[in-house]
């Protein structure tokens, strides 16, 4: 397993700055017929994609991968890959949008399940990254992104006064 040595956390603004920036890209590689969300990560992009191409028909597929756990500090250790709900055909005319790949586990058995949809996220990893078809910004492996849902406004001890003396 990669340790995440890195933190990358993402405003809603960036969040949106990059979602819409995806939804320029998707737009010109068209028309679609709708939009299939890996939950739950895809489900914001998935909101912001369907308002930008004024698409109506929103569907879901629901796994579950991640559990807390060993990698610490709200970063995760991958379980098993368990999918709680499909969705009918194989995917094509559709965009399947997650927020981001990784491993590429996740793509890998979405892409088994909808062979001919067209796979789209805002970031993607190294490891991930073939898996997809349209992504917008990639990080290295070792990063762990921390998306604005996961985060809150609080306290931030001033750096003078984290460093060792
Ligand atoms: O490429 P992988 O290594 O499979 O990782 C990527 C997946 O992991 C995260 O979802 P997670 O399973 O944590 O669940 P969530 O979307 O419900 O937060 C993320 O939203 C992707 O779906
Ligand atoms: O880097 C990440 N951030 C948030 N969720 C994730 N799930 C897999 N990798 C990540
Ligand atoms: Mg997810």
């Amino acid at each position: 397993m990669v340790p995440y040595s890195k933190d990358f956390p993402v405003s809603w603004e960036e969040l949106h700055r990059n979602a819409r920036a995806l939804s320029w890209r998707l737009l010109e590689q068209g028309p679609w017929k709708g939009i299939i969300a890996i939950t739950r990560g895809g489900l914001v992009p998935a909101a912001i994609l369907c308002r930008e191409m004024d698409i109506r028909l929103i569907d879901t597929i629901c796994v579950v991968s991640y559990k807390e756990g060993e990698a610490g500090q709200g970063a995760m250790a991958q379980g098993d890959l368990n999918v709680l709900k499909g969705v009918e055909g194989d995917g094509e005319g559709f965009i399947l949008v997650d927020d981001l790949v990784d491993t590429g586990r996740t793509a890998a058995k979405v892409r088994e399940m909808l062979p001919k949809a067209h796979f789209a996220t805002i970031y993607a990893k190294p490891a991930g990254k073939p898996l997809v078809d349209t992504f917008i910004t990639e990080v290295s492996q070792d990063t762990w992104i921390r998306f604005p849902w996961d985060m809150e406004y609080t306290f931030s001890t001033p750096l003078a006064d984290r460093h060792e003396k």
